[in-house]
Parts: structure tokens; C-alpha cells; sequence
């Protein structure tokens, strides 16, 4: 019995995906992987051996890619929608689970996937992620204020169903925001453990969506900047600071539910019922201004060490920071420090689930690096759990002058799907 089958080993539909695959517990599962294809697995392997989905689950209660692991890459898509007809926009909607549905457990998409079609017709997949597995792909998708009103009237008949925490995000201080960099009418996050993966999940819907929906813009983004679970090691960010330590984890089943997930919502609100708010900022870092600056500065700018990430106040990286703890001058956590700005403490309680990614995109002409933080949090609300942050931030924060906001995006992210329904659903039906 083979444990791991290719995407080219599927049948048509619904078939046999590469749902699995098998890992040492110790150093070297990938080859160990590898050579669980061949033929003597049983012989070789059976003490060292764990079986390991590298399939997150499509269906449930919330979208995936949000309180589930962060994985290591990610390409997400803003998409303007062409397509003028509620009935046209429902049918994208509705294949385009099909699709997402197919790719996350490792399948092609289609019929006919890459290469089963005719031979005269362009094939239903794009080809480049067979032989890869699943790689805990992740596709999120959300509604941008856009998709309900031009400004003035409403588009799709959804006039009535946009929430009231979808707003148009203000102008901040020290805002660069370049309009090909922001907004769109629906947002893609595909998020997965190899970058191929996620670029064909991205490029595939693009595929479908010809002729009804276009591309604005879209980001990769490589090493995540944070961890949603207390399982995962800390990532750094390209300051060279360890990112996500306070982040909201999946464990904390709580602090979800107080602010990330919407609940409660009432009439024509109700469909945002188990989702949630993705905000997106692309951040710009001044990175060769940063590599010249002293690592006392650096320290004092993030509020916590380079390397254990601990807060200035002492203890190790998991120790909450004591904001009232004198220094030489003033707090050992500096008051502009930007741990001491985003923290709940001074921010009426609020927290948010951070699941950004690093991002290079060359270099500009004059020799700086274009590069920076693609900045992705969930929230419960946008009013109470970004703006009044990203205002402190713009106007107090010490990091904000290593900083650059080139691009923004607001999206309402509606529940997860049960079998047999489509994404966002409950929008046209509720
Ligand atoms: C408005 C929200 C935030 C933006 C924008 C933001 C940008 C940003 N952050 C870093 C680096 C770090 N951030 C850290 C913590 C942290 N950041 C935010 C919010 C925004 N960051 C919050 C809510 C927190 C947690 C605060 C707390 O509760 O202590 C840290 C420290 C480690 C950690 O907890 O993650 C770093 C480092 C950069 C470089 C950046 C923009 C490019
Ligand atoms: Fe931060």
C-alpha cells in the first residue's frame, strides 16, 4: 500500500490525493520520506516512522489559514471583479471552493486536472505543483469594502449586507500607500510550506476567474513573522528581531474568541458570523538605515533583546514586559519602544492574530533593498483592533521611522464552508 500519492496518481474528481506524507521523528525525514516511495518502507521503517498529514483541512466551522498553523510561505492576491451579475459572481465564488477544496488536499484541479483533458483544449490545472504534496496549503478569502458599493450605489444587490466594520481604513501619518499596492474587491491569502504551492494555488484561481475577476495586485512573502501556535518556534523578521512572541496562538481558544472571531451579529451582518478581518499593510523597511544603526538603538527601538527576544525589562522571551521598571533616564522599556506602544496595556485590552510574512521584491534602482514586512492581523474588528494602534503607531511608535506603508487592504472574511456549500455563502443567502 502506498501512503503517499501524487497528484498525478489521482482519479478524476474527488480522487486520491497526496494527503500524507511519512517523516523520521529524528534528523533526515525528508529522505527518509523519500525513500518511503520505493518499495521496503515496512522493512526500514516502522520504529523511526510517523505518519504526518501535510493536509489542513478545508471544511469547518472558520476559513483555514487563520488560527491554524502559520506556515512558511504565502501569495496573496487582491482581485477586482469584473463580472457585473450577482448569479456570475456566486457561480466564482462556488468554483472556485471546488477548486480551493481540490488544491488543499493535494489534488488537481478540475475534471481533468493538468494533463487528463483534451488535447486541444487548455488543461484545468496550470501542472506546476504535480509531484508536490499538499504542503499544508491554506487558501483564505475575503470581501473588500469595494465588492458591495462603487461609492455611490451599491453593486452584486449587496448594499445591505456590508458590515459596518468594514470601512474605508483612514489616511495614517506616514502613509506612502500606492493604489496598484491596495484595496480589491476580494482578497486570496495562499499560505503553504513550499512556495510553488502556494503560487499555483494563487495562479489557478486567477485561471478561473478569467473573463469575471482580475488580478490588482499581489504579494509573496517567504519566512513567516510570526507563530500561531505555541508549538512553533519564533520566526524572525528581516530587523533581525524575533516576531510573533505575543502574538494570539491557536491554543488560546479564549483570546480567539474575544478577538478574532465575529459572533453575535445580528440581520444583515449575520453571515460575518465566525469570521473574522484581514488587514493587510505591504511595510517597507528602511533596511540599510537599520544596519547602521547601533544594537543598543535597535534593542531600545523594539522594546527587547536581538537575539533571546526577552523584553528590556528582563526575564526570557515568554516574560511580560514591566513598563514601570526604572532605567538610566526614564522605563528600561522605553516609552516609544514599539512593544510599549502595541501593547494591550495602553491600547484598551486589544490584541490581534499577527500572521504576516517577510518580503523582498528586489532591490529599487538606487541600491536599497525593497523589502520589508507584509504585514497580515485578524480581528474581530477593525475600528477597535488596528486603526487606533496604527494611529499610536504613526504618530509615537520610535520604529516608525524605519518604515514605509506602500500598500493596504481591508477584507471581511466570512465563516468557513461545510460540504456542499461555497465561500461566503451566507452573504447572498442569509
Ligand atoms: C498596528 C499593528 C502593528 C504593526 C503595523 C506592526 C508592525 C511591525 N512590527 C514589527 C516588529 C515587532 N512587533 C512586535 C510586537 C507587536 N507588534 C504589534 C502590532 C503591530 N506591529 C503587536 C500587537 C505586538 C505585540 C505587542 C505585545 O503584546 O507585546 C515585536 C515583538 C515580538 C512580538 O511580540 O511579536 C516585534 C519585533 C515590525 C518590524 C513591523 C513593521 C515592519
Ligand atoms: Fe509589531
Amino acid at each position: 500500500m502506498s501512503l503517499w500519492r501524487s497528484r498525478s496518481d489521482r482519479s478524476h474528481g474527488a480522487g486520491p490525493s497526496r494527503r500524507s506524507l511519512l517523516t523520521a521523528a529524528g534528523a533526515g525525514g525528508l529522505g527518509v520520506a523519500a525513500g518511503a516511495l520505493g518499495h521496503s518502507v515496512a522493512a526500514n521503517a516502522a520504529p523511526r516512522m510517523a505518519l504526518v498529514s501535510d493536509v489542513v483541512p478545508f471544511y469547518g466551522e472558520h476559513q483555514a489559514g487563520i488560527d491554524t498553523q502559520a506556515q512558511d510561505r504565502m501569495h496573496m492576491a487582491a482581485f477586482d471583479v469584473t463580472a457585473t451579475g450577482r448569479e456570475e459572481l456566486i457561480a466564482l465564488l462556488t468554483e472556485w471552493t471546488a477548486a480551493i477544496e481540490q488544491m488543499t488536499r493535494g489534488a488537481e484541479v478540475g475534471q481533468d486536472g493538468a494533463t487528463g483533458g483534451d488535447y486541444e483544449a487548455p488543461p484545468e490545472d496550470t501542472g506546476e505543483a504535480i509531484d508536490l504534496s499538499a504542503s499544508n496549503l491554506t487558501v483564505t478569502v475575503g470581501f473588500g469594502r469595494s465588492l458591495f458599493t462603487d461609492g455611490r450605489k451599491a453593486r452584486f444587490d449587496l448594499g445591505g449586507k456590508l458590515p459596518e466594520a468594514l470601512i474605508s481604513m483612514p489616511h495614517f501619518p506616514g502613509d506612502f500607500l500606492e493604489e496598484a499596492r491596495s484595496g480589491g474587491d476580494i482578497v486570496v491569502q495562499a499560505c503553504a510550506d513550499d512556495p510553488q504551492v502556494a503560487v499555483h494555488a494563487v495562479r489557478n484561481l486567477a485561471r478561473i476567474a478569467f473573463g469575471r475577476a482580475r488580478v490588482r495586485w499581489s504579494q509573496i512573502g517567504f519566512g513567516r513573522t510570526s507563530s500561531t501556535s505555541a508549538t512553533q518556534k519564533t520566526p524572525r523578521n528581516l530587523f533581525g528581531f524575533k516576531d510573533g512572541t505575543a502574538n494570539i496562538m491557536s491554543e488560546d481558544g479564549a483570546a480567539l474568541s474575544e478577538h478574532v472571531w465575529v459572533k453575535g451579529a445580528q440581520g444583515p451582518e449575520a453571515w460575518m458570523n465566525g469570521g473574522s478581518y484581514l488587514v493587510a499593510r505591504r511595510i517597507r523597511m528602511h533596511i540599510e538605515t537599520w544596519d547602521r544603526s547601533p544594537l543598543g538603538d535597535q534593542e531600545r527601538i523594539i522594546g527587547r533583546t536581538k537575539r533571546g527576544g526577552a523584553p528590556l525589562s528582563g526575564g526570557d522571551e515568554f516574560t511580560e514586559p514591566d513598563f514601570e521598571m526604572p532605567g538610566r533616564g526614564g522605563p528600561v522599556m522605553p516609552v516609544d519602544s514599539h512593544v510599549a506602544i502595541a501593547h494591550p496595556r495602553v491600547n484598551g485590552g486589544v490584541r490581534m492574530l499577527r500572521r504576516g510574512f517577510n518580503y523582498t521584491d528586489g532591490s529599487d534602482g538606487l541600491g536599497r533593498l525593497d523589502a520589508g514586512l507584509f504585514f497580515i492581523a485578524f480581528v474581530v474588528d477593525p475600528r477597535t483592533h488596528y486603526v487606533p494602534m496604527q494611529n499610536a503607531m504613526a504618530k509615537n511608535d520610535a520604529l516608525s521611522e524605519y518604515l514605509r506603508h506602500t500598500g493596504s487592504g481591508l477584507f471581511a472574511v466570512p465563516p468557513g464552508v461545510q460540504p456542499g456549500g461555497y465561500l461566503g455563502q451566507g452573504l447572498f443567502e442569509l
